[in-house]
């Protein structure tokens, strides 16, 4: 579903990420852990076609995000580490507008808003400005927009990051129950202990490089994943 292959990325004269391939299949939530400034939000970015590259590709079902973006984007849903809206807009006008962009139908984009919206709690605040939201409610809203469009394909970065632990709970649902339906989730986390019980695998990056990757249960072993980070972090 998500190829990264040899992926490499300067800014300037700083590598940011050094020749990183992973691939993503579909039914997998595949985790993606590093330090700060490890290269996390690059690769992220650089999967949704936001950030160009130099060396490399990825692909999205088999097409590449350099040749057809377009088509890679109708496949995909991203969400950012700080949910930036417009700000102008009201909850609901943003998610019509999302969903118009997707050419989603109406009775299916009022089905799905109405059930997401309904679980995460802001039914009553879709009226409101996004002005008005706290950062959890926006982080909401961007999981809603995300998800109203079915995509096969949901690339997050620090999704966990300023939801409430009921919030939380059902965005982890989410994310299986999409997976189990045959779509695929690659996101980033500092949360070490939340990708060890919801990823099926992980990759861990270090300076820019991938340090390990493959199937949760084989990365840790017998360890958290916490002590295989830490262990792969205090490696010169
Ligand atoms: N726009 C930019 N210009 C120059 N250097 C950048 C830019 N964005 C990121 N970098 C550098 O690239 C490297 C990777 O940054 P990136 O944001 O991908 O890390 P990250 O793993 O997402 O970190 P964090 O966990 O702190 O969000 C860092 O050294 C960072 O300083």
């Amino acid at each position: 579903m998500l190829q990264i292959k040899n992926l490499t990325k300067r800014y300037g004269d700083k590598l940011a990420v050094d020749n990183l391939s992973l691939h993503i299949m579909p039914g997998e939530i595949y985790g993606f852990i590093g330090h700060n400034g490890a290269g996390k939000t690059t690769t992220v970015k650089a999967c949704t076609g936001i950030l160009n590259f130099e060396e490399g590709d990825i692909l999205i079902d088999g097409v590449s995000i350099k040749e057809k973006p377009l088509e890679c984007k109708k496949q995909m849903a991203y969400i950012p580490d700080n949910p930036d809206m417009y700000d102008f807009m009201t909850g609901i006008g943003y998610l019509n507008f999302i969903a118009d962009i997707f050419d989603v139908p109406e009775e299916v984009r009022d089905e799905l808003i109405d059930k997401y919206a309904d679980a995460f709690e802001i039914k009553d605040n879709l009226g409101q400005l996004i002005s008005e939201y706290s950062h959890g409610m926006k982080q909401k809203l961007a999981i809603i927009s995300a998800w109203i469009h079915e995509p096969k394909l949901v690339i997050m970065d620090e999704p966990f990051v300023g939801l409430d632990p009921k919030a939380s709970h059902i965005l982890k649902q989410m994310m299986r129950k999409m997976c189990d339906d045959g779509g695929a989730i690659f996101f980033s986390t500092h949360v070490l202990e939340v990708a060890e019980k919801l990823c099926d695998k992980v990759a861990i990056i270090k300076g820019g490089r991938l340090v390990k990757a493959g199937i949760m249960e084989q990365v840790k072993g017998d360890e958290s994943l916490e002590s295989v980070f830490l262990d792969l972090e205090g490696e010169s």
